[in-house]
């Protein structure tokens, strides 16, 4: 098989997936005096963070930086060691963004396109040969229980069964960074708790996952990790003023040669 062009593990050698230098987000102005927050932070191979804190707090805005969708208003991000600011590259978002999988709040399908096709779309854009992809699709809707919507169109399906088909096609490519918000995580509890497993499993091989929830994780969650909350009020600077969230050891990222992940 061609090797999919892609970012290989051996390109960002350190643990930190995602490093954050005083990144400028907005918040709401009812929640921090100038409408923004400076937030630094590092998140590690095989770490979880839980981006928790009200409505209007800036945690749709993190995750929509972090999977490069938005331009920041400051400071500076590195993803898997590559400069991820306003200076990125085309080719280097390209590359990465094939890395990050984001399920957002409102996830956008190909409505032209089978429920099927939607999820093997990723498979299709990093080059995966056509056995492999269908092979894959499959194995995927079968973990999600999605069969028999296989060859449906998204427009006719119901809000829970679009969000379990962008959990599909977020993950069918075993991403290195995995971005989920809220509704997939509050809609539908056997939805949440099978998605929490699957990306236990991702961050186990070493990639990294940050969450966004108005209500911090229960503690019988599937998925543990760190907990930050937004609006970000940093503690006073003593020496090391950027927080470093250690946790698992620096295992390489599932790589998508990796098969029957699903199976
Ligand atoms: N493009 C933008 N330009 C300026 N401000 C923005 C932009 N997008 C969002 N905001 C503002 O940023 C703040 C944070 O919005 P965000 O959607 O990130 O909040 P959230 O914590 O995800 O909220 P919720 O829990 O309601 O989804 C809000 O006050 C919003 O109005």
């Amino acid at each position: 098989m061609a090797s999919p062009e892609t970012l290989k593990h051996t390109s960002y050698p350190g643990p930190s997936m995602i490093i954050l230098e005083q990144l400028l987000l907005p918040a709401s102005p009812a929640l921090m005096p100038e409408g923004k927050q400076s937030l630094s932070l590092k998140v590690e191979r095989g770490e979880t963070l839980w981006v928790t804190g009200p409505a209007e707090s800036g945690k749709t805005t993190l995750l929509d930086h972090i999977a490069l969708r938005r331009r920041s208003l400051g400071g500076a991000m590195t993803i898997m060691n590559y400069d991820a600011g306003p200076r990125i590259r085309k080719r280097t978002c390209r590359l990465l963004q094939q890395r990050i999988s984001y399920v957002d709040a409102v996830p956008i399908f190909m409505e032209r396109l089978t429920l099927a096709d939607n999820i093997a779309l990723p498979l299709e854009l990093n080059h995966f040969h056509k056995t492999d992809i269908q092979r894959e699709t499959e194995s995927i809707l079968r973990w999600f229980g999605l069969g028999a919507h296989a060859q449906s169109y998204p427009a006719t399906l119901s809000q829970t069964i679009r969000l379990k088909a962008a959990c599909a096609r977020a993950l069918v490519t075993q991403p290195s960074i995995i971005l989920v918000d809220e509704p997939a995580l509050t809609l539908c509890p056997d939805l949440r708790d099978q998605l929490l497993t699957t990306i236990q499993s991702l961050v186990t091989n070493g990639a990294a996952a940050l969450l966004a929830t108005q209500v911090p994780p229960p503690p019988d969650t599937p998925l543990a990790g760190r907990v930050i909350t937004l609006p970000w009020q940093p503690d006073p600077p003593s020496g090391d003023d950027m927080p470093s969230f250690h946790a698992g050891s620096p295992l390489s990222p599932p790589s998508p040669e990796d098969r029957g992940f699903f199976s």
